[in-house]
C-alpha cells in the first residue's frame, strides 16, 4: 500500500478533501472536475484494473466547486475475480493518502416497490451478503480495530446535510437499505422476495465492502444508489447492463448536481 500511496502522491497537487467512487455509468461527474490530473489504473503499482463496461479505470484528481477531490472512475467487483481485499485496496490507499471523507455511488436494482428507474437513493444502511469480508485475515492495527462497530456505518451529520441539500435543490431523494450480493448473475424472483423480506430497498454487486473497509479506518462515509431498474419489472423484460449504464448516465445528472452541492 505504501508503494501505491507514494506513487499517487507524486501526482497530487494537494491532499484531496473527499474521495468519490463512481458507480456503473456515473463517470459523468468527471466532466465537472477542473484542473484534472488523471492516472490510469494500469500505471499504478499494485492497483487492480477495471474490466466492466461503464467503469473507465482511472484515478482523477480535480477541483469540484474549488475543493480538491479524488475520483475513482471505475471500481472493482468481487465477481471480476478479485478478492475483497483487492476490491477495497483503493479505499485503503485513499485513507493513507490522507483523505478523510468518502462518497460512494452505485447503480442498483430497486427492491422497494415504490422505487422507479431513475430514482436516487441515499443509503442509510447496508446488508452484506458477500461470501467474504474485506477484514478477514490478520488485522492491520494501524488501519483500524479487529472488531469494528458497524451500528452507524455512515456519518449521520453528513447524511442529514445531504438530505437538506437535496431538498434545497429540489432533488427527490429516497432513502433505504442497500444489499450487496456477489453477482454477476442477477437475482431470481424468489431471491428478490427474500431480499425484500430481510429489509432491502436496493440491490447491487458492489459498495458494501468499500463501506466496511472505510468505516474500519474511521473515514466519514456517505453513499448513494441510482436505481437503474426494478428488480422485478412491472412489464416483463430482460435485464441488460447496457440499460443500467444508460439509465445511470441519464439519472446520474441529478446525482452529479447533488454530489457537487455536498462537496
Ligand atoms: O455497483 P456498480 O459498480 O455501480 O455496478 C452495478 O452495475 C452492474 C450490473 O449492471 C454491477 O456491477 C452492479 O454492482
Ligand atoms: N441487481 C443487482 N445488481 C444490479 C442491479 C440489479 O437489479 N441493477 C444494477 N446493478
Amino acid at each position: 500500500m505504501q508503494e501505491t500511496v507514494d506513487f499517487i502522491s507524486e501526482f497530487l497537487p494537494e491532499i484531496p478533501g473527499v474521495a468519490i467512487i463512481l458507480g456503473s455509468g456515473l463517470g459523468g461527474l468527471v466532466n465537472e472536475l477542473e484542473g484534472q490530473v488523471s492516472i490510469p489504473y494500469e500505471k499504478i503499482p499494485q492497483f487492480p484494473v477495471s474490466t466492466v463496461e461503464g467503469h473507465s479505470g482511472q484515478l482523477i484528481f480535480g477541483y469540484l466547486n474549488k475543493l480538491p477531490v479524488l475520483a475513482m472512475s471505475g471500481r472493482f467487483h468481487y465477481y471480476e475475480g478479485y478478492s475483497l481485499n483487492e476490491v477495497v485496496f483503493p479505499v485503503r490507499v485513499m485513507k493513507l493518502l490522507g483523505i478523510e471523507r468518502l462518497i460512494v455511488t452505485n447503480a442498483a436494482g430497486g427492491l422497494n416497490p415504490e422505487f422507479e428507474a431513475g430514482d436516487l437513493m441515499l443509503i442509510e444502511d447496508i446488508i452484506s451478503l458477500m461470501p467474504d469480508n474485506p477484514l478477514r485475515g490478520k488485522n492491520e492495527d494501524n488501519l483500524g480495530p479487529r472488531f469494528p462497530d458497524m451500528s452507524e456505518p455512515f456519518d449521520l451529520g453528513w447524511t442529514e446535510k445531504a438530505k437538506n441539500i437535496a431538498k434545497d435543490m429540489n432533488i427527490d431523494l429516497r432513502t433505504g437499505v442497500y444489499v450487496g450480493l456477489q453477482g454477476p448473475k442477477l437475482e431470481t424472483k424468489a431471491e428478490i422476495r427474500y431480499l425484500r423480506i430481510i429489509g432491502g430497498d436496493a440491490v447491487g454487486m458492489s459498495t458494501v465492502s468499500e463501506i466496511i473497509a472505510a468505516h474500519h479506518m474511521g473515514m466519514k462515509v456517505i453513499a448513494f444508489s441510482v436505481i437503474t431498474n426494478e428488480s422485478i419489472p412491472k412489464v416483463k423484460k430482460e435485464f441488460t447492463h447496457q440499460e443500467v449504464v444508460e439509465v445511470a448516465n441519464r439519472a446520474g445528472e441529478k446525482l452529479v448536481r447533488l454530489v457537487k452541492g455536498i462537496v
